[in-house]
């Protein structure tokens, strides 16, 4: 498991980055060996690629590309991205990782890589988020809408997302512009962080380090959920969850009772202090 911060001006993968691309690799020969009717398929997305960043490139591109967008200029476009910030490279491992050992589903790197459309979904976004801040924005939102039509997945590209993060299913899940996800992160399908409709500006949840939300959760306003904390499948939450604590229901309460919530002992993953996850993210996060 990786763990420092993202490598910011380095160029050349770390062990950790060359060991999940080596592994990758070795996956799409064997099961290139085994079903010879994926053997074209897995040589063009994975075995003709020199990295990971390429291989990944290629593939949203291949996935993203409608008639007017061609895969050729999307693939330029990711891989300048990767190329120029190295963080993207490390932030992609961290969510192969998060896939391997958060979901029991997931059997090999290969297989995330190649059709988790939660992670494709999250690797393109963080491109659109790039975008974003290099005040490119119609070219950002051209691609979330892509990433939209394609994946189902719909994250505003001014959301800022940590690494590690791993979403699950993903289908339908909607993250609005003002949002903030911080690391080691699990969202299952259909889950809404979005704005309660009445106010304007900073407006969308901000979600601690190893929070899990459950599938079809909505989480409304600006509020916090604390590191470590759970969302139970199907909840509506639209009060602050304090850190390792589980919000059920709809409206949720906290379980335990909210003068007194039960607490959880263990943060998956990695840890930060809630409260300064925000400001420590915002020089990096892309
Ligand atoms: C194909 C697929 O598998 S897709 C995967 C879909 N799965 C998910 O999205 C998983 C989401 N996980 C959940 O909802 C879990 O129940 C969790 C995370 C909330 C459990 O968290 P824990 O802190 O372990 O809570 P615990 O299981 O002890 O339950 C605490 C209370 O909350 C209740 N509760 C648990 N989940 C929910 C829920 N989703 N909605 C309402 N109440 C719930 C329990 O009945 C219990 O109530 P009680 O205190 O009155 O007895
Ligand atoms: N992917 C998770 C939830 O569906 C599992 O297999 O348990």
């Amino acid at each position: 498991m990786p763990t420092g911060l993202p490598a910011v001006n380095s160029s050349v993968a770390s062990d950790d980055e060359g060991w999940v691309w080596a592994q990758i690799k070795a996956e799409a020969r064997r099961d290139a060996e085994s079903e010879p009717a994926l053997a074209s398929y897995l040589y063009s997305t994975i075995l003709s690629h020199s990295s990971l960043e390429r291989s990944l490139s290629f593939h949203l591109g291949n996935k993203l590309c409608s008639s007017t967008l061609l895969s050729t200029l999307l693939y330029d476009l990711f891989l300048n991205a990767f190329s120029s910030d190295p963080s993207l490279r490390s932030a992609a491992v961290a969510d192969l990782r998060a896939a391997r050992e958060r979901d029991p589903a997931c059997v090999s790197y290969s297989h995330c890589l190649l059709n988790y459309k939660g992670f494709l979904a999250c690797q393109a976004h963080r491109v659109a988020h790039l975008l974003w801040r290099q005040s490119r924005r119609p070219l950002a939102l051209a691609l979330h809408s892509r990433i939209a039509d394609v994946f189902a997945v719909d994250i505003h590209p001014a959301a800022r997302i940590g690494k590690g993060i791993l979403f699950d299913h993903a289908t339908g899940v909607v993250v609005g512009e003002t949002a903030v996800i911080g690391n080691n992160v699990s969202i299952l399908h259909h889950v809404t962080l979005g704005g309660t409709g009445k106010a304007g500006g900073d407006r969308h949840p901000k979600i601690g380090d190893g929070v899990l939300i459950g599938a079809g959760a909505t989480i409304l306003g600006n509020i916090k959920i604390g590191e470590g904390a759970k969302v139970g499948a199907g909840s509506v939450v639209l009060i602050d969850v304090p850190p390792r604590t589980t919000a059920v229901g709809n409206p949720a309460r906290l379980v335990g009772g909210k003068e007194k919530p039960s607490k959880h002992e263990d943060v998956p993953g990695e840890s930060m202090d809630h409260t300064s996850f925000i400001s420590e993210w915002s020089d990096y996060i892309i």
